[in-house]
């Protein structure tokens, strides 16, 4: 009984924090993203870019965006990593999938790799946010040209938006979080989830 009210209770008066997955290939700038993340969102710093190492466990990051909590979870992204990746999945609430803009050579790898995400039955509903980092770069591809490019067939009804990003200099950054914020609030996804962490009771995330 007391975690059927408690249950009740949680779900009118809790906030949902948002989980957000950020994946990509290796060095398409995640971690350096992350550290932006932070550095525009909150009083801390965030690692410069030059300390920044490649990523083999998982990074966290919290932030509060539209008066909404958001936790980003950053994991590494070389090939015998991606494994990792869907062990985050059912939790996520969304995707940020970054791709280095300037750097064509690798495209294929990365979209390769997004469709395989895109097919995933634990990431169903999850809202994505595709960022062509790297704009600072003369080399970078714009995020209509990335689009062009990944030609996605799989993206159906899936809420979606390209970004053009720049984790150095903050580019585009508060735009997408603001996109992604949005859609997390409206999305099936997000009530589904709401629903599960309720049905768990007490102790559950
Ligand atoms: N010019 C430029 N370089 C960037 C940008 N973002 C990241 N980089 C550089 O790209 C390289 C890889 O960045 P990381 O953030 O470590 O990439 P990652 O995706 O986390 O890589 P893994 O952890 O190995 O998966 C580093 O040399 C960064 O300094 C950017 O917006 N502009
Ligand atoms: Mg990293």
């Amino acid at each position: 009984m007391f975690t059927l009210f408690y249950g009740l209770w949680k779900y009118i008066f809790s906030k949902t924090e948002f989980h957000v997955l950020i994946l990509g290939i290796d060095k398409a700038g995640k971690t350096t993203l992350l550290e932006k993340l932070k550095a525009l969102y909150s009083n801390l710093e965030g690692l410069p870019p030059d300390r920044i190492v490649p990523t083999v466990g998982l990074n966290i990051g919290r932030i509060e965006a539209s008066k909404e909590k958001l936790v980003f979870w950053d994991l590494g992204g070389q090939v015998g990593l991606r494994t990792i990746w869907e062990k985050y999945y059912e939790e996520a609430h969304a995707v940020i999938y970054v791709i280095d803009a300037a750097c064509p050579s690798r495209f294929e790898d990365s979209k390769s790799a997004l469709e395989k995400i895109l097919r995933h039955q634990d990431l169903l509903g999850a809202p994505l946010l595709i960022v062509a980092n790297k704009q600072d770069l003369a080399g970078a591809v714009s995020a209509e040209e990335l689009a062009r490019y990944l030609d996605l067939k799989e993206l159906d009804e899936r809420l979606y938006m390209f970004e053009a990003v720049s984790a150095y200099d903050g580019t585009g950054i508060k735009d997408g979080v603001d996109w992604l914020v949005e859609v997390m609030e409206r999305s099936k996804r997000t009530d589904k989830l709401r629903a599960r962490a309720n049905i768990a009771g007490p102790g559950s995330a």
